[in-house]
């Protein structure tokens, strides 16, 4: 893997600037032994570390053991070499700890939360998110703090998401009426349910950052180009990975993170021209802020009392662009492959939604999000794809602010923390048959409308995280994906075309995704 990854970073390099391969081995290599070096010395301390699986090179440690499927990786090597669910490995020049097992994520998430949620630091992340400026990178501090209150108590709380409902339920009308027309116009013909759900999501969550202008000059997709964007140049090589901190690597790695620093350029220019755009409409409206106040809004008004910059404000915004998403489309094509590979869940989840939306009469033309507290079945289907295929299989990574002990084990400060929510979450200690698809495993009680696990509060399944920095957009990323699988199901049959399974292959990069479009046949009912 790292030898995948040092061609990848030469390649990259050579890529943003202009140097030829020659020099940049000449400035790596040299860096990259000394960094070998410093590691050999540093881990001759009296520690004991969880267990390591053999096979340690140097400069690469343990990096060339995990392969491209690194979730399925790591899973495999905590089982084989790993102790109550822990594995210490050296990936380049950062000492890893790999999280496996729910008692582990607890001791991780809960006990010692307060020293190992920070974030470790990556080169092209902090150029990107203007020095590390948004909630979801920020180290563990003050400003995290303070972000932090303000997206859970301004941006995403259940009010505010509820108070958005109104935009969502038009923007799920134009994909119902978009999909009615489809059939109409082509009977029998596949749709791409990817391209539609992600447009879906794409517009929801632009909606709330823009507000109701959202689609003026094709915004909407350009913000979605840009999220895009972001998760290819994060998802390159960091050559901090491979080498210590220290201020001429940090002067090289800025060279090599050129493309990125191109990209910030476009999404400042963006941002300001949306923010430019409301300080005007805010100055005709006389600052009022309503309830249903788009994000930028929100946080203009709010920008002088929690002391935010106008680089803050942007790193903030697109955080919430990045962060929602792809997320909340991936789990809704997800939910989708999985219905249609078992047929029996998808009428029983169709008649659900559909007996309550005819009952008493009612005769629904759209399921409303009132509605879904009354479709047990639709929420514990959301809860199992999130189970079986979280969006990201690792969470975001931990970083230890300090000392502590696990188990015995000593966990150092400023190690990395990676936890495997994917094979938590399928687990078969915690998990009956766990790789199948069973949203009854999530219902208390037949009928009841509650279901079990509040998210963060069981460490079995972790997709939204745990502890403080557990996901902020749970409610707005459950608002967005039940009341669409609510009315997919609620208007439409659907069939795989040539009557075959859906494929779910899949692959790992900053989130995990099947490698197929999702080609489907809705029938209108
Ligand atoms: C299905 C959809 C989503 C999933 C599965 C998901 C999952 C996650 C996970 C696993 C984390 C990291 C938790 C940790 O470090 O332990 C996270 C963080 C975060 N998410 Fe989400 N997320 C989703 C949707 C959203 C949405 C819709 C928003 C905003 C509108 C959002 C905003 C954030 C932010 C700001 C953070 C960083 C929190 C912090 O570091 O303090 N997410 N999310």
């Amino acid at each position: 893997m790292a030898l995948e990854a040092a061609h990848h970073y030469l390649q990259f390099a050579v890529a943003n600037v202009t140097c030829t391969p020659a020099v940049l081995l000449l400035i790596v290599v040299p860096l990259l032994l000394l960094a070998s070096m410093r590691t050999a010395t540093s881990t001759k301390s009296k520690q004991r570390l969880p267990p390591s699986p053999p096979g340690k090179l140097p400069i690469i440690g343990h990096s060339h053991l995990v392969g491209p499927q690194t979730h399925l990786s790591l899973r495999d090597l905590v089982a084989k070499h790993g102790s109550n669910g822990l594995l210490f490995l050296q990936d380049g020049a950062v000492p890893t700890v790999i999280v496996s097992s729910a008692s582990a994520a607890e001791a991780v998430m809960r006990t010692n939360d307060h020293i190992l949620s920070s974030r470790p630091w990556s080169m092209a992340s902090h150029i990107l998110r203007y020095e590390t400026c948004d909630v979801a990178f920020s180290p563990l501090g003050e400003y995290w703090q303070k972000t932090r209150k303000l997206v859970n108590t301004h941006l995403l709380s259940a009010k505010k998401v509820y108070s958005f409902r109104h935009g969502r339920h038009e923007e799920v009308r134009l994909v119902i009426d978009k999909i009615r027309k489809a059939v109409a116009t082509a009977p029998g013909t596949a749709l791409d349910m990817s391209e539609i759900l992600a447009e879906y999501t794409n517009d929801v969550v632009s909606r709330s950052v823009l507000g109701a202008a959202h689609r003026k000059d094709g915004r909407n997709t350009l913000f979605r180009e840009m999220t895009m964007t972001n998760v290819d140049l994060l998802v390159g090589f960091n050559l901090e990975n491979y080498i210590p901190r220290w201020p001429l690597a940090d002067v090289l790695s800025r060279l090599v993170c050129y493309k990125v620093t191109r990209h910030l350029k476009k999404w400042d220019a963006l941002l300001e021209e949306v923010i430019q755009e409301h300080v005007h409409s805010r100055k005709q409206s006389g600052d009022k802020e309503e309830n249903s106040a788009d994000f930028i809004h929100v946080l203009l008004a709010l920008q002088e009392e929690y002391g935010l910059t106008d680089d803050n404000v942007k790193s903030l915004l697109m955080n919430i662009f990045e962060a929602a998403i792809e997320t909340s489309y991936l789990v809704l094509e997800y939910a989708m492959a999985e219905l249609m590979n078992n047929k029996d869940i998808m009428k029983k989840l169709q008649t659900e939604v559909r007996t309550y939306g005819s009952s008493e009469g009612k005769n629904l033309d759209m399921i409303r999000e009132d509605d879904l507290s009354s479709l047990p079945y639709l929420k514990a289907t959301v809860k199992e794809s999130l189970r079986l295929h979280p969006p990201g299989p690792l969470l975001l990574p931990h970083y230890s602010i300090d000392d502590c002990n696990i188990d015995g084990y000593d966990i150092p400060a400023k190690t990395r923390v990676l936890i495997n929510g994917w094979a938590i979450g399928r687990d078969p200690v915690s998990w009956e048959r766990p790789d199948d698809f069973s949203p009854e495993r999530f219902l208390q009680e037949p009928g009841s409308a509650d279901t079990q696990m509040k998210h963060g509060q069981d460490y079995k399944y972790l997709p939204f995280g745990s502890g403080r920095r557990i996901c902020p957009g749970a409610n707005f990323a459950n608002a967005t994906m039940e009341i669409m699988l609510a009315n997919l199901m609620y208007h439409f049959d659907w069939d795989v075309p040539n009557g075959t399974e859906v494929s779910m292959a899949e692959t790992f990069g900053l989130m995990l995704r099947r490698n197929d479009t999702l080609h489907l046949i809705p029938t209108i009912v």
